[in-house]
């Protein structure tokens, strides 16, 4: 399942996550949190939905037909940060629970237009990354949650653990925002074994909704049953794919192509 925003533009998302579901072989159940006026360019607007109903979804969609692993995406306000929280603790989702929970902490587009409300930040720190089995940001989501300025591996280490020490099982650090380095290396620590996953840099402009195949991927693969360390190796190579298999549109940036393996074919 997954618990976030739709872009019209379909590049990130909602949209996002139900391609990359499908295609690695999961059913895709959504509770939508907003809805996004969005191309390649920028978000223009959005409106967000009512908390209840964000939490009424998810009950609806456990309570029947269950879950493998749930992912949260854009969640807009600290209302619904909250919502989503308590019901993750109603229905056994999250850190140390029976159904994992992938919290992507999406503050912004990659345009730099706000997804999350400036003050929403308190109840993602105190009370979603907590719950998190692992938690996926950027290095801007970085800043602004830990006030960490990640710029190299001995920063990007300690803006792990300021993660782990917040309460989340598992932190990965994504460094797709390093745009000085030739290479994308992201971090993965649960404070007793640390994974690092590096790519070589792809020169493209094609990055659209990257951070939400990564996060869908890693999601779908923990409802396949695998552990953390080996969902994130898989998501990582599928996302370095999609991003190979980017494509233009519009007049800004693309979206990853979560469709690449049916491209390849
Ligand atoms: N140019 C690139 N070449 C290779 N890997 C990349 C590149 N850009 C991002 N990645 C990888 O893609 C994944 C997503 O990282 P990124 O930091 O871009 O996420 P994000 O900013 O949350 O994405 P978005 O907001 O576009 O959805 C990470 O595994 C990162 O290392
Ligand atoms: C709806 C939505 N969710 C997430 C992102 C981040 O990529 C976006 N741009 N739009």
């Amino acid at each position: 399942m997954t618990v976030a925003g739709s872009d019209s533009g379909g590049g990130a998302g909602i949209q996002t996550d139900m391609r990359t579901f499908a295609l690695l072989g999961v059913h895709a159940c959504v509770a939508v949190t907003a809805v996004t006026v969005q191309n390649t360019v920028g978000v223009s607007d959005f409106v967000a939905m009512s908390p209840d109903i964000v939490a009424a979804q998810m009950r609806s969609v456990v309570t029947d037909i269950g879950v493998g692993a749930v992912k949260t995406g854009m969640l807009a306000s600290g209302p619904i940060i909250d919502a989503v929280a308590s019901t993750a603790d109603e229905l056994d989702l999250g850190n140390s629970r029976t159904v994992p929970l992938v919290v992507d902490p999406v503050a912004a587009s990659m345009h730099g237009d706000p997804l999350l409300a400036a003050e929403a930040f308190d109840a993602l720190r105190t009370n979603l990354i907590p719950r998190a089995t692992v938690v996926t940001p950027n290095l801007d989501e970085v800043r602004l949650i830990t006030g960490i300025d990640v710029t190299d591996a001995a920063s990007q280490h300690d803006a792990v653990r300021a993660l782990l020490d917040m309460g989340a099982q598992w932190a990965l650090v994504k460094g797709g925002h390093l745009r000085s380095s030739t290479q994308s290396p992201d971090l993965l620590s649960d404070g007793v074994e640390d994974h690092e996953f590096t790519t070589e840099r792809i020169a493209t402009g094609h990055d659209h909704g990257a951070g939400d195949t990564l996060a869908a991927a890693i999601t779908a693969a923990l409802a396949h049953g695998y552990s953390v360390p080996d969902a994130v190796r898989f998501a990582k190579s599928w996302v370095t794919e999609g991003l190979r298999w980017a494509y233009p549109l519009g007049a800004g940036h693309g979206p990853v192509n979560p469709m690449w393996r049916v491209s390849e074919e």
